[in-house]
């Protein structure tokens, strides 16, 4: 059964898209079969992962709103192992249209039911809000995946989200938990990122990636070209780091899907 890993933090620029195009192509690069999930109406993910957004007659939009089933939406892209459920700027009234939905936060996590046993990892990119798509994007994962800017007012707004994932746990997801937060945009010459760095291990302790990703030019150039950057340019600082997260995030999955099976075990 697919992992659900919802990356999100309502603060806008810190990463979100990064990780989900970049974590979503070096998985699928280590042999997992991965979906990229945008639910981003800004649809960055999607176009840098290649898709042509003008050239799509449905998009992610369609299955929230009026029933399309998942599956006819899905796109392949240069990676083998590699898929997009895109968005488009269409997405942008469906946080409006979503209220008036009977269930509406279960509406994503229904989606995904007739897919997620083809795919390892299922990787959502959430627009910066904690609106109604953050909401069914917490339901449907088993897990969120924080980026933090190592910037000034790092923490900000970050309590409201820990809040809002505990909410979530409470109501729609009981099982929903911090996959890790993930340290952004570090620069190593300032003494702001390794204050910053602290003060989120702190805050965070052990659920902080050994992994950090630096600022790099190649990380922010490789959209443009519809590329992960692993196939812009396989040899960056960008390509080796988003390697490095991937191999923690299968560890973990590993070890975590070792301790129910092993719960299991004891409860039967
Ligand atoms: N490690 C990095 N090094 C250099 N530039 C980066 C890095 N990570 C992200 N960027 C750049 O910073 C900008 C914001 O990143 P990104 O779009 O991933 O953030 P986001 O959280 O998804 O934004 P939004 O909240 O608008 O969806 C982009 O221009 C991106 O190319």
């Amino acid at each position: 059964m697919g992992k659900v890993i919802a990356i999100t933090n309502q603060k806008g620029g810190v990463g979100k898209t990064t990780t989900s195009v970049n974590l979503s192509a070096c998985l699928a690069k280590s042999g997992k079969k991965v979906l990229m999930l945008d639910l981003d109406p800004q649809g960055n993910a999607s176009s840098g992962l290649g898709i042509d957004k003008d050239s799509l007659e449905s998009c992610i939009y369609d299955v929230l709103i009026d029933g399309e089933d998942i599956a006819n939406i899905i796109q392949l892209t240069m990676l083998k192992n590699l898929f997009v459920a895109p968005a488009t700027i269409q997405l942008a009234g469906a946080e409006v249209e979503l209220v008036g939905i009977v269930s509406r936060e279960t509406i994503l996590k229904k989606a995904l039911k007739s897919i997620k046993k083809e795919y390892d990892f299922i990787i959502i990119d959430c627009p910066p809000s904690l609106g109604l798509l953050t909401l069914n994007a917490l339901t449907a994962a088993d897990s969120a995946l924080i980026p933090i800017q190592c910037e000034f007012y790092a923490l900000e707004g970050v309590s409201q989200l820990v809040k809002t994932i505990t909410i979530v746990q409470q109501t729609s997801n009981k099982d929903l938990e911090i996959e890790g937060v993930l340290l952004t945009m570090f620069d190593g010459r300032t003494n702001l990122s390794i204050q910053v760095a602290e003060e989120v291990k702190k805050f965070f302790g052990t659920k902080v990636y050994k992994t950090i990703i630096p600022r790099n030019v190649r990380l922010s150039e490789a959209p443009s070209y519809g590329e992960p950057v692993i196939v812009y340019d396989p040899k960056s600082k960008g390509a080796a780091v988003y390697n490095s997260l991937a191999k923690e995030v299968a560890k973990n999955t590993k070890e975590q899907s070792k301790k129910t099976k092993d719960k299991k075990k004891q409860e039967e």
